[in-house]
């Protein structure tokens, strides 16, 4: 059995405040792209094996254990992860994986298995991941509302460097609180113009990395919209009028990291 662990950027993402519990209070709009790592599966009369990166540390060795233990089943799975996209850069990467592992073991052995909380156990992005498609998100990222939105042509670039989550924000600071998205608006801009979107952590990522603010600038030289850094970052996305026009970007990128066109949504 084998999927698409699709990445996704943040269609804006606001940091409200800072929670007691030391999180921050997010208000984000994630969106699925077409461009992601291949997870395979294949049924094994008992045990997980996996021999790729981080062995057992592996978010996709973890999911499986979780979802085999939940479901009390005593049937194993061999799992192979083709990886496309890059590490910790803000597209969820690792968190698709994991959630694609949960998709794929709930119709390998079916069970009364509620994968939410699963999921959530494995990271705030992972939720979304069981969902696909275009959701706002409110709270650390677990309150989910799918939305509809139109499928637009999108620009991924990831030139590093490695910036950790956690890093990024322990570097937020109270002026870089924002009030809430207009999502209504956001969607109504995807199509076309400039979606009035922004990304909270981008300060707290510009402030420890100034040089990736070349990055945005270079990608709105080539024409592309709503150019934006992707969750914590250090990936950037933009938008495009036509996949040609996705593509063409995406190579004139190519020489200064990775690069990738696809559809967004
Ligand atoms: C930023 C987002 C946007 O979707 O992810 P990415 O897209 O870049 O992966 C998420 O908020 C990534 O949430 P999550 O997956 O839980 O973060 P982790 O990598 O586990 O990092 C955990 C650390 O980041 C900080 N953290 C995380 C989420 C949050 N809402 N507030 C925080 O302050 C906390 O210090 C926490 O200990
Ligand atoms: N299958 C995986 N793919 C990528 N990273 C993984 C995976 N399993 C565990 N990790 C760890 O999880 C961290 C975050 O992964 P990822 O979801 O790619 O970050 P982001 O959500 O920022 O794109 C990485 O730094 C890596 O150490």
């Amino acid at each position: 059995m084998e999927r698409l662990a699709p990445a996704k950027v943040n269609l804006g993402l606001s940091v409200l405040g800072r929670r007691p519990d030391g999180y921050h209070e997010l208000h984000t709009v994630f969106a699925q792209v077409s461009v992601g790592d291949r997870v395979r599966l294949e049924p094994i009369p008992e045990g997980v094996e996996f021999k790729g990166k981080y062995g057992k540390r592996n978010l996709v060795y973890r999911a499986a254990v979780l979802y085999l233990e939940a479901a009390g089943w005593p049937g194993g799975v061999r799992i192979e992860l083709e990886k496309e996209l890059p590490e910790a850069a803000g597209l969820g990467g690792g968190s698709s994986d994991a959630a694609a592992v949960l998709l794929m073991l709930q119709e390998l052995y079916p069970a009364e298995v509620d994968l939410f909380p699963l999921a959530l156990s494995l990271g705030a992005d992972v939720p979304f991941f069981l969902l696909g498609g275009v959701a706002e998100a409110r709270g650390v990222g677990e309150a989910l509302r799918p939305l509809k939105a139109p499928r637009v042509p999108v620009v991924l670039f990831y030139g590093g460097p490695r910036l950790p989550t956690p890093r990024v924000y322990a570097e937020v600071k109270p002026h870089d609180y924002r009030e809430p998205l207009d999502v209504e608006a956001i969607l109504a801009a995807l199509a076309e113009g400039e979606p009035p979107y922004w990304n909270s952590l981008e300060g707290p990522a510009f402030r420890l990395r100034p040089e990736l603010q070349e990055v945005k600038r270079r990608m709105r030289g080539l024409g592309l919209r709503g150019v934006l850094m992707s969750g914590s970052g250090s990936s950037f996305f933009g938008l495009a009028s036509s996949l040609e026009e996705a593509q063409e970007a995406a190579r004139a990128l190519r020489p200064f990291g990775w690069a990738r066109a696809g559809w967004l949504g």
